[in-house]
């Protein structure tokens, strides 16, 4: 079963084929309280997955269903926009789920939005994830044509979920004219490169008033952990698990690194430290002495002591132990 929490709002159900779904990892993860809001609708998932490139329909529902997702993305130019013949794509998107249509192959903001009203008109979605990649070799977004096509799409009543570069300026500027998200790339579109636009999605992440959907070129799990680490609300994969020998299994593990990311970024991880020089894990000074001085005794190596606090819980370590 997928987790939208607050199925209200501009998402619709999709696939009227049902399906049993499976319980959101993240919401296995005590992360019910800790949702994705886009747009005023809570998700329990931080991931959300497109549908591109899998072996068969089978597969490909089976893969939605394993990642828990509640979101995916689907071209509008795969699907048949009349409903008229049977196994179309969307017959194969469990149900449940929140459509996102995408307007993949638009080479320019007109061409964009026209898409995106063919597709609410299908749909009757006003989601729309805006996607404006005029260069077939790098499918980079065009960020000038995507502004705009942000732009024309708020003003005609979309909620535009933007693929765009991993510009913080451009970032901004979607945000302004009221996007609902931004969604830097990682790398490349099919690349999976992973998080080549760290440095660029971390400047992004600490000034977005808008859920940061790190999307594209994430190749691995661990990948989707880095992102979310560094503070992204969520992450979009596609092609790494669609084309990897198990999608099943991969959506799975990509699911549980977005959990592994969430939990990790708000835990509050430490900084890095020195390049060329360690830091003790245990105190090496100051602590065997203070036990002599206190006529505990113990000679190192026999008794058990109580060293320090991790966290709030004090913590047990055997006298000796090393950094
Ligand atoms: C599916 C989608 O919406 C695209 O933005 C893109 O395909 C995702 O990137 P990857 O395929 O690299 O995961």
């Amino acid at each position: 079963m997928t987790q939208q929490i607050t199925p209200t709002g501009p998402a619709i159900k999709a696939g009227p084929a049902g399906g049993a779904g499976t319980a959101g990892v993240a919401a296995a993860a005590g992360l019910g309280e800790d949702p994705l809001r886009i747009a005023g609708t809570a998700y329990a998932s931080r991931l959300l997955v497109g549908t591109g490139k899998f072996a068969s329909h089978e597969l490909m529902r089976a893969s939605l269903v394993a990642s828990g997702a509640d979101i995916v993305t689907i071209a509008l130019r795969r699907v048949d926009l009349s409903r008229a013949g049977e196994g179309d794509v969307l017959d194969f998107v469990p149900a449940g789920m929140t459509l996102l249509p995408n307007t993949s192959g638009a080479v320019d903001a007109a061409e964009a939005l026209r898409l995106a009203r063919l597709g609410r008109a299908a749909t009757g979605t006003a989601l729309v994830k805006l996607e404006v990649t005029p260069d077939p070799r790098t499918l980079a977004p065009d960020p000038i044509e995507t502004l705009r096509a942000a732009e024309l799409m708020v003003a005609d009543g979309f909620t535009v979920l933007p693929y765009c570069s991993a510009d913080p300026v451009l970032a901004r500027r979607l945000e302004e004219a009221g996007c609902a998200t931004v969604m830097p790339l990682g790398s490349w579109i099919g690349s999976n490169r992973g998080l080549r636009t760290r440095d660029a999605i971390e400047a992004i992440v600490e000034t977005a008033g808008v859920p940061v959907v790190v999307d594209a070129g994430l190749g691995a799990p661990s990948d989707a952990a880095e992102a979310m680490e560094i503070g992204a609300d969520a992450v979009l994969v596609n092609t790494a698990i669609a084309i990897s020998a198990d999608p099943v299994t991969m959506a799975r593990a990509f699911a549980l690194a977005t959990t592994a990311g969430r939990l990790g970024y708000l835990a509050g991880r430490a900084r890095p430290g020195s390049a060329t020089a360690a830091a003790a894990s245990s105190p090496l000074t100051g602590f065997l002495g203070a036990l002599a001085d206190g006529g505990a005794g113990g000679t190192a190596g026999s008794d058990a002591v109580s060293s320090g606090t991790v966290g709030s819980g004090t913590v047990s370590s055997g006298v000796g132990g090393g950094a």
